[in-house]
């Protein structure tokens, strides 16, 4: 049985409505442009909505326009560059289905025909509404006879087509799916790629936000192995707009939530999820990771990735991404001016003015030339406060569980008693493996200079806080600050609670050592790219838990990508069914860790069903998917 597809034009086949921009052109420079072209959009709406009869909104749309002939090649030329993005996309498709794809719009064929037959569909395929013009090229009706100049007339059309086989119609408007409701049609798709109207959505068989879900939906091959609007985003945590955008854009169907889930919920919401983007609260556990049936890829919109079971991700396949050092500027300055301010108890005395209290003295404040600052983990962040503090004239020492290059002046010191016994400001900036609970404990607090200054904004749980209050309140600490604790309130609604609250020259916030709009805006740009880059290479740079691979584009192959338990043999294995199919190979990729293997193998075009069953069927086989 054949199928054939009935195809829009106006916001489905193009991503505008051919009128507006008749308007936009043939109402230049004219005093009445604005109010016209205001009108011409209600009057479409109208008609889209079913709300108005459409000959009536046709009449008086023209009437607004004052088109001429002259206004049609520019037209024309706009509306070429308009094609909707997947149509483009998917050129084969109208090629290989050129007797079945017919364009029926309400629109006029004037227009109509230069920008679809580009596309390879058939020029008696076309179905729409003729202008009529004066002696002078003034457009000044349409052909009334055309039954597409009234309501319904879509339906009459496919009725004398008289189509044997089944018919999809692709639309966005209401008469579009007047054709299925008028009986003549299997299945109404509602495509909203460029415009999503309620009303519309609410009658289809089914919503295509792009033509592969159409084309996937009827087994017909496309641009893409899968569309991407199937690909389900959650992002939790205030992700920055930027990133939301650049992954709306890209496709997918995208999920925000303001603040973080507990395990429970995000168990829960998990399910379905392609791709899950965090920040520092979400804990995605083992558990969680149980209920996530469909999740690729996890982006940490931040440095820290401690919040997530790497390794059990790892094991069930999913790639996680973060951005390693879009903040660590903000961080650095953050803890550039806490040294300061503590030095010289600007925080106490501010406290006092805004209680009224007037306490000029110099006693207990001292510059921070010459001090010496003790970084703890010489990271990214320790690293680059080294550079910034030497600049202003602290002397740096620091201590790394790692051999780590000593910038500038900085002294490497070889064990944290050392460190904690040397300088006269602290500041932690180690990871939050577990490891490191309560790396700073009683013990170390000892081991420090009486009136030394303490900065935490690395991990909450890294400090013993008990103990903290307890120095802090002795005088052994003289100014603490603290960024990050190790209960943290899930969202800016809920109450924050320490033991820290209250203490002297003790400067507490809320998480923000990486909050700037600089940091926010770079890490929505970053993370989203390298999931990007994952879903549709199969590029695993940057991955923290997946074995790193800088793949090329895909060129005219299939890509077939094989995620397994890391055991003597997947390889050979992969490579045997290969021979057995006679599948060329166009490039091969690998690269294991400890735990798994990533094999990236570039194919020729064809390939049969069973070759990707038996791929899938191989013993240790984690994850499997093609791309193309
Ligand atoms: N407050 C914030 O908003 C904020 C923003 C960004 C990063 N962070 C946190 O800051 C910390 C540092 O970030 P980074 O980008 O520099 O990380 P990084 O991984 O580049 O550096 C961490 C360094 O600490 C070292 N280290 C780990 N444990 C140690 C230990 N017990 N003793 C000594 N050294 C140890 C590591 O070897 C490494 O060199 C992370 O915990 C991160 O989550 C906080
Ligand atoms: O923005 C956040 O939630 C986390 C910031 C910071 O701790 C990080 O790890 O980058």
């Amino acid at each position: 049985m054949d199928k054939y597809f009935i195809i829009d034009f106006d916001s489905t086949l193009t991503r505008v409505e051919a009128m507006d921009l008749l308007a936009s052109i043939s109402l230049q420079g004219l005093p009445q442009k604005a109010a016209a072209e205001a009108r011409i959009k209600e009057l479409t709406d109208l008609g889209m909505n079913g709300e108005i009869s459409f000959r009536d909104s046709l009449k008086e749309r023209l009437l607004l326009l004052e088109a001429k002939e002259s206004h049609l090649p520019p037209l024309i030329e706009l509306l070429k560059k308009q094609v909707s993005i997947s149509f483009q996309r998917n050129k084969e498709f109208f090629k290989q289905y050129a007797e079945t794809i017919f364009v029926i719009s309400n629109g006029f064929k004037e227009y109509i025909t230069p920008i679809v037959t580009e596309l390879g569909i058939k020029e008696d395929h076309i179905y729409a509404n003729e202008l009529l013009f004066d002696d002078n090229g003034k457009v000044i009706g349409f052909s009334e006879d055309n039954p597409l100049s009234k309501d319904g007339g879509k339906a009459e059309v496919i009725r004398k087509l008289d189509l044997d086989g089944d018919i999809y119609v692709i639309g966005d408007g209401h008469n579009d799916y007047e054709i299925k409701a008028a009986g003549l049609a299997n299945k109404f798709y509602a495509f909203t790629e460029n415009v999503s109207r309620e009303k519309v959505m609410k009658k289809a068989d089914h919503i295509a936000p792009s033509l592969e879900e159409v084309l996937f939906e009827n087994k017909i091959m496309s641009a893409f192995s899968y569309p991407k609007n199937r690909i389900k985003v959650l992002l939790l945590e205030n992700v920055h707009p930027i990133g939301v955008d650049l992954l709306e854009k890209e496709g997918f169907t995208v999920e925000e939530y303001p603040a973080g889930l507990d395990e429970e919920e995000l168990a829960e919401k998990i399910k379905g999820v392609s791709i899950l983007g965090i920040r520092s609260k979400t804990q995605v556990t083992s558990k969680v990771l149980e209920n996530a049936d469909r999740l690729m890829a996890i982006g940490a919109f931040c440095i820290g990735t401690n919040q997530i079971d790497l390794e059990a991700a790892q094991e069930r396949g999913v790639a996680v991404f973060n951005a390693p050092f879009s903040n660590t500027r903000s961080v650095v300055e953050l803890a550039i001016g806490e040294i300061i301010m503590l030095t010289r108890n600007i925080f106490d005395k501010a406290v006092l003015m805004h209680q009224g209290n007037w306490d000029k003295s110099a006693s207990g404040s001292k510059e921070i030339r010459g001090k010496k600052l003790g970084i703890i983990g010489y990271g990214n962040i320790g690293a680059q406060l080294s550079v910034v503090a030497e600049s202003i004239g602290l002397d740096v020492y620091y201590y790394d569980l790692e051999e780590k290059l000593a910038l500038g002046n900085a002294t490497k010191l070889d064990s944290l008693k050392e460190l904690l016994q040397t300088a006269d400001i602290i500041s932690l900036h180690v990871d939050g493996r577990p490891e490191n609970k309560n790396v700073i404990g009683e013990a170390e607090f000892k081991l420090m200079k009486d009136g030394v200054i303490f900065i935490n904004l690395s991990r909450g749980h890294v400090v013993d806080i008990p103990a903290l209050k307890s120095n802090i309140e002795s005088g052994k600490i003289k100014g603490c600050a603290v960024d990050v604790f190790p209960e943290e309130p899930k969202s800016n609604k809920d109450p924050f609670e320490s033991e820290l609250k209250g203490l002297p020259n003790t400067i507490l916030s809320p998480h923000i050592g990486g909050s700037t709009e600089e940091a926010q805006e770079n890490i929505g740009n970053f993370v989203p790219n390298r999931i990007m880059e994952y879903i549709n290479t199969g590029t695993t740079t940057n991955s923290v838990n997946f074995p790193n691979l800088t793949l090329p584009r895909l060129q005219n192959a299939h890509r077939l990508i094989h995620i397994h338990k890391n055991v003597p043999g997947i390889i050979a294995k992969i490579n045997q069914l290969f021979a057995k199919h006679e599948i060329n190979i166009a490039g091969q990729y690998l690269k294991t860790n400890e735990k798994i293997g990533y094999v990236i193998t570039d194919i020729d075009k064809a390939y049969s069903k069973d070759l990707i069953k038996e791929l899938r069927a191989i013993d240790h086989t984690i994850k499997f998917r093609v791309l193309y």
